[in-house]
């Protein structure tokens, strides 16, 4: 996948360029992140990327012709076809199901925006999907595109090592995830649960659903709502109900 990000501030990128998980991605080929800074095609000496808002109002806007001069070297520098994506709050909500979306697509210009946002006439040019991180405000779209590019990261064929960890992802089942534990096996005279340390895996699996099942049950009751459950999966959810009264 071939992401290339329009930002005032592309140094932020190495937060997911240079580590982790999405560090890795990029050294083994299976991810590419360029940046394109809107100052570096500007003319005035200022360098000038904003100006003031008609009508009035507080802040400023972010220019046109430096971020559609920046889109178009970031669309040339990535795969033809780019989709070009804006991130803010106005943006379609993110979700797991929203990211398995992108991370279809052959490649990608993210545009991150500063001040109170940019031109509306940009946007209805130049940009083809909007997308939101959540209903909140950031200072600015890095942020944002950073939470994308980790998250559709994870979902490129090869990136995780065991693949079963993504398909296991609860959320990618809708689900949230089950308690995890390592050793040692005595913490603050707490233990592990007897399952774990049992070697049965079909027991163990099921222990996770379960836990899994019930946690999304008293936590995210809207989630477990969009979700068909299997037969096996709704005997473990009664059954966790269940023992929440023992
Ligand atoms: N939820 C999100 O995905 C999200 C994304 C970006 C973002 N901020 C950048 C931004 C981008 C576009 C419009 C306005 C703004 N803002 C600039 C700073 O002032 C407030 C408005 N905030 C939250």
């Amino acid at each position: 996948m071939e992401i290339s990000v329009v930002s005032l501030f592309p140094e932020m990128f190495a937060a997911v360029r240079d580590y982790g998980v999405t560090g890795r991605a990029v050294q083994n080929g299976l991810l590419s992140i360029q940046c394109c800074n809107p100052r570096d095609f500007t003319t005035d000496r200022h360098q000038t990327v904003d100006d003031r808002p008609y009508g009035g109002g507080p802040g400023m806007v972010m220019k046109t012709e430096p971020l559609q001069q920046a889109i178009a070297v970031a669309k040339a520098s990535v795969a033809p076809g780019a989709t070009v994506i804006y991130l803010s709050p106005q943006g379609r909500q993110l979700t797991q199901a929203g990211l398995a979306e992108l991370a279809a697509k052959p490649s990608l210009v993210l545009l991150a925006g500063r001040y109170e946002g940019v031109d509306e006439r940009l946007i209805d040019s130049e940009i083809d999907e909007e997308w939101s991180i959540g209903d909140y405000v950031l200072s600015g779209g890095e942020l944002a595109a950073m939470v994308m590019i980790d998250g559709l990261s994870r979902l490129l064929p090869g990136v995780l090592g065991h693949h079963l960890s993504a398909e296991q992802d609860s959320f990618a089942e809708g689900l949230l995830d089950c308690p995890h534990y390592t050793r040692p096996e005595h913490f603050r005279g707490m233990a592990v649960p007897g399952v774990l340390l049992s070697g049965n895996h079909e027991a163990i699996r099921r222990w996770r659903l379960k836990q899994s099942l019930g946690r999304t049950w008293l936590r995210r009751r809207d989630l477990l709502e969009q979700v068909e459950l299997s037969d096996e999966q709704n005997k473990l959810l009664a059954e966790f109900i269940r023992e929440l009264d023992d």
